[in-house]
């Protein structure tokens, strides 16, 4: 069974003096053990469908459905604590707390102990390549690759089954950048992740197994 299943799904922003249609009839299965890049030009749609599938915003038709339950249905705070993780261009790492604090605190939010939290944020930084001398340095102590890290280490530490990421590669350079697209297909093949990966980068693209474009709101897969 697919992990989310997009069905027929269609989204429209409506302002005072216009409706834009960002998505539209979309459709597609996703699932897990499976990196898929989507792509596109600027404004055909993919941060908007992102949003939809990370429960941010709700179609106005059609269902979205993960493992086979409606996101109407399921409460999408808990769907985002536990089930999807959620990796920005900008890191969104909280300033004033530690890279093991950062990691630490959706684990805090689900009620593990200090002990708990502290021990898998540890583990999720090692496996990140991220070892001791960076766990008490706040974020702005880091670089951008280190960061962007940390944030894929707070979705390995939840064990999240879905991971949406937004151009995570956006403000990196070549180097960092093959760092992070190594972690995300990692997410993907050895912790059975579903990832899905808005991005303008082609390397990106290329280390995805399935890559959709998305032109004016709809989708197609691209052949390989
Ligand atoms: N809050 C909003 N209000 C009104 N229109 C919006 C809003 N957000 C996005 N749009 C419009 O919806 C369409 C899709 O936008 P979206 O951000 O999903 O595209 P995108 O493919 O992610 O673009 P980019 O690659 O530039 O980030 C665009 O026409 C955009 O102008």
């Amino acid at each position: 069974m697919s992990v989310l299943s997009v069905q027929s799904v269609s989204y429209s922003y409506k302002t005072k003096y216009q409706t834009v249609q960002a998505v539209k009839d979309v459709s597609c299965d996703l699932s897990a053990g499976t990196l898929y890049a989507l792509v596109g030009k600027s404004g055909s749609g993919k941060t908007t469908l992102l949003s939809l599938l990370a429960g941010l915003d709700t179609p106005q038709s059609g269902d979205i459905m993960v493992n086979g339950q409606s996101l109407r249905e399921i409460d999408v705070d808990i769907y985002r604590r536990k089930q999807a993780s959620v990796i920005y261009q900008s890191y969104n790492l909280f300033p004033l707390m530690t890279v093991c604090e950062n990691v630490m605190y959706p684990l805090k939010l689900l009620r593990h102990s200090d002990a708990d939290a502290k021990k898998e944020a540890q583990i999720a930084l090692e496996k990140v390549g991220l070892g001791e001398s960076y766990w008490k340095r706040l974020p702005a102590m880091l670089s951008g690759g280190e960061q962007q890290r940390v944030a894929i280490a707070r979705t390995l530490a939840v064990h999240a089954q879905i991971v949406l990421a937004d151009e995570p590669t956006g403000n990196l350079d070549t180097e960092n950048s093959s760092q992070i697209i190594q972690l995300l297909s990692k997410l993907a093949h050895e912790e059975t992740c579903c990832v899905v990966v808005v991005t303008h980068d082609l390397e990106v693209a290329k280390a995805a197994d399935v890559v959709f474009r998305m032109d004016s709101g709809r989708i197609k897969e691209d052949a390989v």
